[in-house]
């Protein structure tokens, strides 16, 4: 779809609700964007700059995170809302978020290797309390993420506590909707986690892993707007189960596993070296998400229709010949597996383009990131093992093939940001 240069983007309620998860600046993030788009198009058509294959403006800064093609997108994907009238896609809203995120940190973390750690304000007995709640949190992770254990005991102590507590928080959270209560959970059961967010973000934690995760959050510049957005997402699947386009699922892939990218790049540290604008690494770890969550989705198909649930492009669906009920009726025909080529195709795009992001995390976070980056997207070759067959098999990665993953990701973990080719390539000139 062509971007219109006259925009009519009425308050609808849709609208709003897709707005919802930019928290602070809602209506404002939206003119940001409508100029952001409109300003190009008018002042910069035709105009060729550093992209040799795009019309880019060189100083609009915002966009050199991206890859060519996503910049591409970026200008063409305006979507219509349900009354027909533009709007901006899910992609931009997101894009805002992890300019904010990238913006907030960049200070804090350019030119060094670790985070500078705030000591610890100790009352009498308060130590052994957040160490405990630390070394519960491991063992949940532990427990739950045995490999990503595993990598994160490579991490500086610091930075390892930290992405623990990160780890329980989010499984915690998504817990609620897919865990063993979740019947019983509703949107005001979500309003009650959320300000219990807001207390441990004030330095007012429940309980024992709250407080561990208050210390993180008081410890590294982690925003809570990344947290908010995963609650979001949970009241997402509370009210909804069938996604229209790709951008609606986009949207939904955001919050619940985009958001999980955007709040471990503070704690991972980006490499004293790299040379990458802050916002591509960002933009990296936010595609790690979504392709985590995409394959996550198109693994379990079988099993989220026997919910009920279907998170896939309706309009895609439709146009492959398809529909819910050959969902529901579970026979891998022709016709399925091409929209299954289709969407793995774009899995893995999402994979490349988190690749090129790894490599710019500091030394000690790269080894576990590129390991759970390559035992995942491995899930996406054992579906087409499986001949498309996600309705009745789970896909998984076989224990020898983790095996084999986990030197390879150790050997891509030694590679160094290079000075031109990561900001080159993230930059594509
Ligand atoms: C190294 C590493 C992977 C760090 C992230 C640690 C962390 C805080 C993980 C939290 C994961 C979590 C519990 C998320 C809650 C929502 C959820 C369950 C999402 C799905 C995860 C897969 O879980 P599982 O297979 O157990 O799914 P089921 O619930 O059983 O269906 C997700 C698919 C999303 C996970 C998303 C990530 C791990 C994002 C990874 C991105 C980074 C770590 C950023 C790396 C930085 C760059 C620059 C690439
Ligand atoms: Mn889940």
């Amino acid at each position: 779809m062509s971007v219109a240069l006259i925009w009519v983007v009425s308050p609808t309620s849709e609208l709003c609700n897709r707005l919802g998860f930019l928290e602070t600046t809602k209506l404002a993030a939206l003119s940001k964007s409508r100029s952001f788009l409109r300003d190009r198009k008018i002042k910069n058509l035709g105009k060729k700059h550093k992209c040799k294959s795009c019309y880019m403006n060189a100083d609009f800064k915002g966009v050199w995170g991206l890859s060519h093609g996503k910049r591409q997108e970026l200008v063409s994907k305006v979507v219509a809302n349900p009354s027909g009238e533009l709007a901006v896609s899910s992609e931009q809203l997101v894009y805002d978020v992890v300019l904010k995120q990238a913006a907030l940190v960049k200070e804090q973390m350019r030119n060094k290797e670790d985070i500078e750690v705030k000591p610890d304000i100790v009352l009498p007995g308060s130590l052994g309390l957040l160490n405990e709640a630390y070394e519960r949190c491991g063992e949940v992770c532990a427990e739950y993420a045995k490999t990503f254990y595993l990598g994160t005991l490579l991490m500086t102590p610091e930075r390892r506590k930290a992405i623990w507590a990160i780890y329980v928080w989010c499984r915690r959270t998504d817990e609620l909707v897919d865990g063993p209560n979740a019947s019983h959970i509703t949107p005001k059961a979500l309003d009650r986690w959320e300000s219990r967010l807001e207390d441990l973000f004030n330095g007012r934690p429940f309980d024992m892993l709250d407080a561990a995760l208050s210390d993180t959050v008081s410890k590294f510049p982690v925003d809570i707007q990344p947290f908010k957005d995963m609650i979001e997402g949970m009241r997402m699947d509370l009210r909804k189960s069938r996604y229209k386009t790709f951008d609606e699922l986009y949207l939904y892939c955001y919050y619940v596993a985009g958001t999980v990218g955007l709040m471990s790049v503070p704690i991972m540290g980006i490499a004293p070296e790299s040379q990458a604008p802050t916002e591509s690494v960002y933009n990296a770890a936010l595609a790690l998400g979504i392709a985590n969550q995409l394959t996550n989705i198109l693994r379990d198909v079988g099993e989220d229709a026997r919910r009920g649930r279907v998170y896939l492009p309706q309009d895609e669906l439709a146009q492959a010949g398809l529909s819910d009920e050959d969902i529901f009726a579970g026979k891998v025909t022709d016709k399925w597996r091409n929209f299954m080529k289709k969407q793995i195709k774009r899995a893995r795009s999402f994979f490349d383009e988190a690749q090129q992001g790894v490599t710019q995390l500091s030394s000690a976070s790269r080894w576990p990131v590129w390991a759970s980056l390559l035992l995942y997207r491995q899930i996406l070759d054992e579906i087409e093992a499986n001949d498309y067959n996600n309705f009745t098999k789970r896909a998984y990665v076989s224990k020898p093939k983790k095996l084999v993953s986990l030197p390879v990701a150790y050997a891509k973990s030694l590679v160094p940001p290079s000075r031109s080719g990561a900001l080159s390539k993230a930059m594509d000139i």
